[in-house]
């Protein structure tokens, strides 16, 4: 999908193991729109997150992404939807320690059964400012390398949706501004929608749309 897709909430609920049941508010992101996702600790945005991209199954309601409900897609069919069309950056970055940063990029075709896209990958490199270090590991890049290496993947196949869950929570205004200018300019360069969880008051004056969930 490389074109605008609606992403629509609708009566999205989640009920956890221990019975805490989380509500969340009915909700259209239009093609290309870019959010801040807001609220208090523990209001529920991380799982909010897991639930658009298909990685949780919610106890009521539903999540569509373009013409599809997540929960009526069979188990691989969710897989490679998010593999395809959904990039996610969690607060736990999730790099493989043994692969080089490009092989790290080169990971995303290959999860999502596309073709190794070398060119894409060295683009977004470059883009991000990380050419130089294309071939060392994750873990001799510094924490702000390593976050946009992290990025740099969840951009890689071009997603429809790009999720990011507090990615500004450790860096400095300059940075935290920085970050987000380039979070606003690769979706806008894929069409893709923007949603970023925070409870950075930087992000959410730095984004055009803001949801706010309460406790
Ligand atoms: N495995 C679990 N079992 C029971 N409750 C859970 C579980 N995971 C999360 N919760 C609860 O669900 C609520 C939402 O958690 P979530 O991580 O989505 O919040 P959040 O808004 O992302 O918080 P933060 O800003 O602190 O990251 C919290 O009250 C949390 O305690």
């Amino acid at each position: 999908m490389s074109h605008p897709v609606h992403v629509h909430v609708s009566g999205l609920g989640f009920r956890h193991a221990d019975g805490t049941t989380l509500q969340f508010p009915d909700w259209t992101l239009d093609g290309g729109s870019q959010w801040a996702l807001i609220g208090p600790s523990g209001c529920g945005k991380t799982t909010l997150l897991q639930l658009l991209a298909g990685l949780r199954k919610p106890s009521s309601g539903s999540v569509q992404i373009g013409a599809q409900r997540l929960d009526q897609l069979s188990e691989q069919d969710r897989d490679r939807l998010r593999g395809r069309s959904i990039g996610i950056v969690f607060q736990t970055l999730y790099l493989l320690p043994t692969l080089s940063v490009l092989n790290n990029l080169l990971l995303a075709p290959a999860m999502a059964g596309l073709e190794p896209n070398r060119e894409r990958a060295l683009d977004l490199l470059r883009r991000l400012e990380l050419d130089h270090l294309t071939n060392r590991h994750p873990d001799a890049l510094s924490q702000g390398q390593a976050q946009r290496v992290a990025i740099a993947r969840a951009l890689m196949n071009r997603p429809a949706l790009l999720l990011a869950d507090e990615p500004t929570s450790a860096l400095d205004d300059r940075a935290c501004l920085r970050l987000l200018d380039l979070l606003k300019e690769e979706t806008r360069l894929c069409a893709a929608t923007l949603l970023v969880a925070t409870h950075d008051q930087r992000v959410r004056e730095a984004l055009p749309s803001v949801q706010e969930l309460t406790p």
